[in-house]
């Protein structure tokens, strides 16, 4: 069974005059790691909201593992880190880990898990005083904790100096390696090269493509450079 399936998946945010997705259909299965690609506004972010439950569907369906999204077993199955995470700024990494622990009945394991995304140093800090790639990185440890088969990141890149894209590269292959699943939505493809296994595009709501050959990204990156072509010759 796939870890996420996508069936005909339709959303329509209230006050919107367009949709945001529509007839959107795929699976995702354990060790796959796939990139969404699309333009600005093209529904990237949708896709994971639906994915995370977060967002109502006006049609179709979205299954973690045959549990439909947003249900408990399926949110304890996801891991999700949104582009911009949702953190406690009076509170400290460590009181993050130790907060979510509990949430999820999970013993205390708040000082490895600050370990192993290089946060011990910044660890008793209130969050307000982490820099950008701090921040990203207690959002994957937050959203990693509960160990999900499948991790949904929205721009996972942002802001992130060289080392600390490398370890969160490092931490998406041990979770390939696992036999996890990983749907990365990003402008920025380098650091997933080597790692994703596949990858889609999104135009304007709608699944245009899918690639899984060998070079997955470089297709995904030929794609839109044909798709930005041709829009601006509409344009002319
Ligand atoms: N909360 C919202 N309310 C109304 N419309 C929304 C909302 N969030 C997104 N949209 C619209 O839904 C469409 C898809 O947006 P989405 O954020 O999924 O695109 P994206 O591909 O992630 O874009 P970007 O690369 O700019 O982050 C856009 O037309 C956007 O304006």
């Amino acid at each position: 069974m796939p870890v996420l399936s996508f069936e005909s998946v339709g959303v329509r945010y209230p006050q919107a005059p367009t949709t945001a997705l529509d007839g959107v259909s795929f699976t995702l299965s354990a060790g796959e790691c796939v990139v969404l690609g699309g333009g600005n506004g093209a529904g990237k972010s949708t896709v994971l909201r639906a994915a995370a439950g977060l967002v109502q569907l006006t049609e179709g369906r979205v299954l973690i593992g045959g549990s439909p999204a947003g249900s408990r077993h399926a949110r304890s199955s996801v891991g999700f880190v949104a582009d911009k995470p949702p953190l406690y700024d009076v509170l400290s990494p460590v009181e993050h880990i130790e907060l979510l622990s509990a949430l999820w009945q999970l013993p205390p394991s708040g000082e490895n898990t600050l370990r192993t995304y290089g946060l011990e140093g910044v660890a008793r800090r209130p969050v307000r005083t982490l820099s950008l790639g701090q921040r990203q990185r207690l959002a994957l440890a937050v959203a990693t904790l509960h160990r999900p088969e499948l991790l949904l990141l929205d721009e996972p890149f942002n802001g992130l100096d060289a080392a600390t894209t490398g370890l969160v590269r490092a931490i998406l292959r041990s979770h390939l390696a696992a036999g996890g699943a990983v749907l990365v939505a990003t402008h920025t493809f380098e650091p997933m090269d080597g790692t994703a296994t596949g990858a889609l595009r999104v135009d304007a709501g709608r699944l245009v493509d899918a690639y899984a050959g060998p070079d997955p990204l470089g297709e995904l990156r030929r794609g839109l450079a044909a798709q930005s072509a041709a829009d601006e010759a509409e344009q002319r």
